[in-house]
């Protein structure tokens, strides 16, 4: 028995919501090859460019704790075989790590019959981020499961999905790197002020309704409004001043970091100008970035035909 799974990458925090949005993006993303049987080992493979970012043991992929979650629950010795065709650039701020944690959560649950709830789903996808960021983080393999804008609450899994207007468009410039979003996180505070904690909230708060109710004004202060994590973590990256200016510079109603970057992200709503990004990315000196122009997608994994996968 075997499925093949596209599955979108995502942009997790959008600013203000750390740990609890995220946006499914159109492009980049994962196409991943499942079979299930009794006989041989397991085995996963990756192809595509970006071999050299990923681990060579298979025991240490995000897929890893999805497989074994599945074997606790059913209480099967089934064996597994994935090619995984990577689209999205591991460690670069875009769910990467957490695309294909979904894409095989969402296959198992196919072929082993399990039909389990979304928020089961999410449960043991986000187990598979343990491999990349140390933790489960559940806002990157939500989005990638559910599509369009999650808000989860991490602490019992309780979560709704937004349907993302069609009139937004985002840009992503990937430039720099980080070592790993676990070392991104480590960098964070245990414990926030209540300033902190009321201003994010509120323009977590705010950040939804004004997306849904097109207020470009709202939208752009709640985007660029998070006042505990972004601060932080931009001191690693030199990059982040030029890209933002620059963005904003031509129509983005927001910019922020990307997950936990090194990408940054700005919302439009309007077709972005890409010559114009990059001739001003150019002239400010930026060198070796990737300039991705997509849209929210409100579809998340799904089944693709296998012959799409081209392995
Ligand atoms: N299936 C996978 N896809 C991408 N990266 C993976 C996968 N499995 C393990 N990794 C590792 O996870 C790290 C990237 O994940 P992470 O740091 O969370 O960044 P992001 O989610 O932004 O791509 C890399 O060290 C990569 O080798
Ligand atoms: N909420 C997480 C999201 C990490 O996203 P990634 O795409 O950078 O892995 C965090 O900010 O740590």
């Amino acid at each position: 028995m075997s499925i093949c799974i596209r599955s979108p990458a995502s942009i997790a925090n959008l600013g203000p919501g750390f740990d609890i949005m995220s946006l499914a993006i159109t492009e980049p993303y994962d196409d991943v090859y499942v079979e299930i049987g009794h006989n041989g080992n397991d085995y996963i493979k990756f192809v595509g460019d970006y071999l050299h970012y990923l681990p060579s043991d298979y025991k240490s992929t995000t897929m890893y704790p999805v497989i074994e979650e599945f074997r606790r629950i059913t209480g099967l010795d089934f064996k597994v075989r994935i090619t995984v065709r990577k689209g999205i650039k591991p460690a670069s701020g875009l769910g990467s790590s957490g695309a294909d944690a979904a894409a095989l959560t969402y296959a198992l649950n196919k072929l082993l019959g399990t039909n389990l709830d979304s928020k089961s789903l999410i449960r043991i996808a986000a187990l598979g981020e343990t491999a990349a960021a140390g933790v489960p983080h559940m806002d990157n393999v939500a989005a990638s499961l559910l599509g369009g804008l999650v808000i989860i609450n991490p602490v019992t899994g309780d979560f709704v999905k937004v349907e993302v207007p069609s009139n937004y468009w985002i840009v992503v410039v990937l430039a720099g790197s980080k070592v790993s979003t676990g070392e991104m996180r480590k960098l964070l505070p245990s414990a926030i002020d209540m300033r902190d904690f009321k201003n994010n909230s509120a323009y977590a708060s705010m950040l939804i309704y004004s997306l849904i109710t097109n207020n470009r004004e709202i939208l752009s202060r709640a985007l660029m409004g998070d006042s505990i994590v972004e601060p932080i973590r931009i001191k690693f990256y030199p990059h982040y001043g030029i890209i933002k200016e620059t963005l904003l510079k031509v129509g983005a109603i927001g910019v922020a970091l990307s997950g936990a970057g090194p990408s940054l992200f700005g919302v439009f709503d309007s077709e972005p100008p890409r010559d114009r990004i990059d001739e001003l990315l150019r002239k400010s000196g930026l060198r070796d970035y990737v300039l991705i122009i997509t849209k929210p997608t409100n579809t998340g994994t799904r089944e693709v035909p296998c012959n799409q996968l081209n392995t």
